[in-house]
């Protein structure tokens, strides 16, 4: 271990994101009885630019009067290159109490950006007394974003979380796809004869992975746009949780209870991170850093690996 220790991420649930349009407020109501541990609501790309201003007052009054619960409530604002996104924040802040609890900022390309939103927002808040900071989750979504990961995942004590944005980042790579994350059908290798399809976005979420692990923050997956291939889904939610993802969008209600399930350790899961933590106790008081778990290799590298799992499971205990 270098010498500068790895932080911890937020000790919070971040196992599926639920967006919804801030322009309807109709699915407001829906997305606060559901079982995702944090509710998006969207100023950005799921509203319309004339839509917009009335998106901010739907939202600023959800915030206000629905009850969110438990849940970590978020509030997408638009991009920095745009005209919108001082007016969301201003607003947002200004007129929303203390249950807003984050701010997403989409299309990150530099650690400048995550700077200019925190000097706003620290100011909003000083001028209004507000006590407990709102926190920032970026989305990684652009070539200068991906490029930059690193120095924007330490941009500010704000961020909490880092999400892959699949769409626009396909589309800022010139990637020749219009699909939203999953299995692209020209990105295939061949060996004697058959086709195997390897995953686009893997290098991306290492990045991100990476960048989110070395700075404390929680690293989740974007968005899966074909709601109707649940299979697809569980197969890119359990390839993102194998990364080191934490949880991953759901942009329609049925792709809930998927994430929810991949990125909750399972008992067999559990039982082992317990049954290896046994065997290396066992290990140490046999003064040995190194033993035999069903047949394999287990050290002391295990015992973080199996802490791994543990914490996420304490988490979802508690
Ligand atoms: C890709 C980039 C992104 O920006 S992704 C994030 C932004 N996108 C969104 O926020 C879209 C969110 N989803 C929706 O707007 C809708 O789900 C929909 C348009 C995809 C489908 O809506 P529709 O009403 O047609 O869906 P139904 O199947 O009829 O709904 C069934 C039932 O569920 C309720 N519902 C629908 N959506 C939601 C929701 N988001 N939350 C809660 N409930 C929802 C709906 O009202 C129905 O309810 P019922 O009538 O049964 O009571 C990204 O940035 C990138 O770059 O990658
Ligand atoms: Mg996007």
């Amino acid at each position: 271990m270098s010498f500068r220790t790895q932080p911890l991420p937020p000790a919070r649930l971040n196992r599926c994101q639920l967006f919804g349009p801030g322009s309807r407020p109709a699915l407001f109501e829906k997305m606060a009885k559901s079982a995702a541990d944090v509710i998006n609501l969207d100023l950005e790309d799921s509203v319309a630019p004339d839509d917009k201003a009335q998106a901010r007052t739907n939202i600023i009054a959800a915030i206000n009067d629905v009850d969110w619960g438990a849940k970590t409530l978020s509030v997408r604002i638009n991009g920095l290159d745009t005209p919108f996104w001082y007016r969301d924040v201003v607003d947002l802040l200004e007129q929303v109490g203390d249950r807003l609890d984050q701010i997403m900022i989409p299309k990150a390309g530099c650690a400048a950006d995550i700077y200019a939103v925190d000097a706003l927002v620290t100011a909003i808040e000083r001028a209004k007394g507000r006590t407990r900071p709102i926190a920032f989750e970026v989305i990684i979504e652009s070539a200068a974003g991906i490029c930059h990961v690193e120095e924007i995942a330490g941009a500010s004590p704000r961020l909490q979380a880092i999400s892959l944005g699949a769409a626009d980042f396909a589309a800022s790579m010139g990637m020749a796809t219009t699909g939203i994350g999953g299995t692209q059908e020209n990105y295939y290798m061949i060996r004697e004869g058959q086709k195997y399809w390897p995953d686009p976005w893997h290098w991306a979420q290492t990045a991100i992975v990476a960048a989110c692990r070395t700075h404390g923050l929680l690293p989740v997956d974007g968005p899966f746009g074909d709601f109707s291939d649940p299979e697809g889904f569980r197969a890119q939610a359990m390839r993102s949780a194998t990364l080191g993802m934490v949880g991953k969008w759901a942009i329609h209600p049925s792709q809930i209870a998927l994430a929810n399930e991949v990125f909750s350790p399972n008992e067999a899961a559990v039982t082992e991170a317990r049954e290896i933590l046994a065997a290396m106790e066992q290990a140490k008081r046999d003064g040995a850093g190194a033993t035999v778990y069903k047949g394999r290799l287990v050290d002391i590298a295990s015992i973080k690996q199996a802490e791994v799992t543990l914490r996420q499971f304490e988490l979802i205990g508690a």
